[in-house]
Order: structure tokens, then C-alpha cells, then sequence
């Protein structure tokens, strides 16, 4: 009987903790090919939450001038991240992860007034391990020729930002349960 009782406290224990865990919203970042969906939908999985994909999310005006080989500008990315904002917000103490490339700190602010207490995994591979990965890949509407701003635009997370950083050299299955390791040190 006592150790039902105290089987059942250990199991409401983990539980308990699994849902703080979980609560929270990733906002896995990163420049075009660094692994945002594969790692993100991994990360999802281990996490047991939702997952989103920034790329649906954007206007087919937005979808049409990247496929076009034009980076996109703030005005254009401003409400692609009220969307992102707004699922996130939506997901806020239910916990989920969403793709997203928030290259600069404004962007990730914008994020955070939708949704307090979203954490970051930048996802960091060098240009040459990138642009190797997003020229191999088949079926995707982003061009390899816009690798240079995406790099260019990026700003890394600062210090008074809750998050993580995670090096995209290893295989997905590897970068996956680093970011869910280093998630659950912060
Ligand atoms: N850690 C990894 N090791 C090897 N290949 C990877 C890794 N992560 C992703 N890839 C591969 O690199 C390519 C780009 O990955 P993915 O599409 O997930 O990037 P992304 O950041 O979501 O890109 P985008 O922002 O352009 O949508 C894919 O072909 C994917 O299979
Ligand atoms: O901020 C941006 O420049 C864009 O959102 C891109 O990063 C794309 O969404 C994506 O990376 C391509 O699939």
C-alpha cells in the first residue's frame, strides 16, 4: 500500500515535470538549411508537443519573392512572425516547437510579445556545411543564391535572451537531443 502510495507520488512527480517541460514554446532559429524542420520535428517528438512549420506561414507573395531569388525584408517578414507569434501565444503553457529563422534580435522581440517566455535553439553550422545541405536538397522553393543574406542578416541570440545554441555538424538525430538536453539545463 505505502509503496502504491508512494509509486503513484513519483509517477504525479514526473508527470508534474514533464508538463513544466513541456509548457514551453522552442522556437527552433537558424539561417535557410541549417536543419530548422528535420531537427524541430524531432525535437517535437521528444518533447511530445505540436510542431509548426514557419514555411506555412508565409504569403504565397512571400513564397514567390524568395523562390524568386529576392530576400525578403522586414516589412515582408513582419506579419509571417505575428502568425508564428500568434501559434506560439496560442501554444503558451502547452508547449510546442515552430520553425523559425528570426534572424534578427527585432524579430525574436516581436516573438516575445506574442508570446513571453519563448526559449530559442540556434541551430549554427558553418556556410560551408549549410550551403552544402541546402544545395543538396530537392523539392524546396528557397534558392541556395540567398544563403549570403541570410548569413548577412543574422544576428546571434545575446545574452539576455533565453536560449540555446547548438552546432548542426552532427547528424539530425545527434543535434535533436542536444537541443532537448541543453533545453532542459536552462
Ligand atoms: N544535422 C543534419 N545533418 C545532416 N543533414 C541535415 C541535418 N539537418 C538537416 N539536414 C538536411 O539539410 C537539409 C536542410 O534541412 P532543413 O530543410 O531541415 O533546413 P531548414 O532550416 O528547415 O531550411 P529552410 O529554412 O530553408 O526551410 C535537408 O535536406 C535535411 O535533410
Ligand atoms: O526570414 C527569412 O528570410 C525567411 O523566412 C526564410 O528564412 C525562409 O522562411 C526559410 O528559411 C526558407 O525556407
Amino acid at each position: 500500500m505505502g509503496a502504491t502510495c508512494a509509486a503513484g507520488g513519483r509517477a504525479q512527480r514526473v508527470e508534474r515535470e514533464r508538463s513544466v517541460e513541456t509548457g514551453r514554446v522552442v522556437v527552433v532559429m537558424g539561417v535557410s538549411g541549417t536543419g530548422k524542420t528535420t531537427v524541430g520535428e524531432l525535437l517535437a517528438a521528444d518533447l511530445g508537443v505540436p510542431y509548426a512549420e514557419a514555411d506555412a506561414f508565409h504569403s504565397p507573395a512571400n513564397v514567390a519573392k524568395m523562390a524568386s531569388g529576392t530576400p525578403l525584408d522586414d516589412e515582408d517578414r513582419w506579419p509571417w512572425l505575428d502568425a508564428i507569434g500568434a501559434w506560439a501565444a496560442e501554444r503558451g503553457g502547452r508547449g510546442g516547437v515552430v520553425s523559425c529563422s528570426a534572424l534578427k534580435r527585432v524579430y525574436r522581440d516581436r516573438l516575445r510579445a506574442a508570446a513571453p517566455g519563448l526559449v530559442f535553439v540556434h541551430l549554427h553550422g558553418t556556410r560551408e556545411v549549410i550551403s552544402a545541405r541546402q544545395s543538396a536538397r530537392e523539392g524546396h522553393f528557397m534558392p541556395s543564391s540567398l544563403i549570403d543574406s541570410q548569413f548577412a542578416t543574422l544576428e546571434a541570440l545575446e545574452a539576455d535572451e533565453v536560449g540555446v545554441l547548438v552546432d548542426v555538424a552532427p547528424g539530425p538525430e545527434s543535434v535533436a537531443r542536444e537541443a532537448a538536453a541543453a533545453l532542459r539545463k536552462l
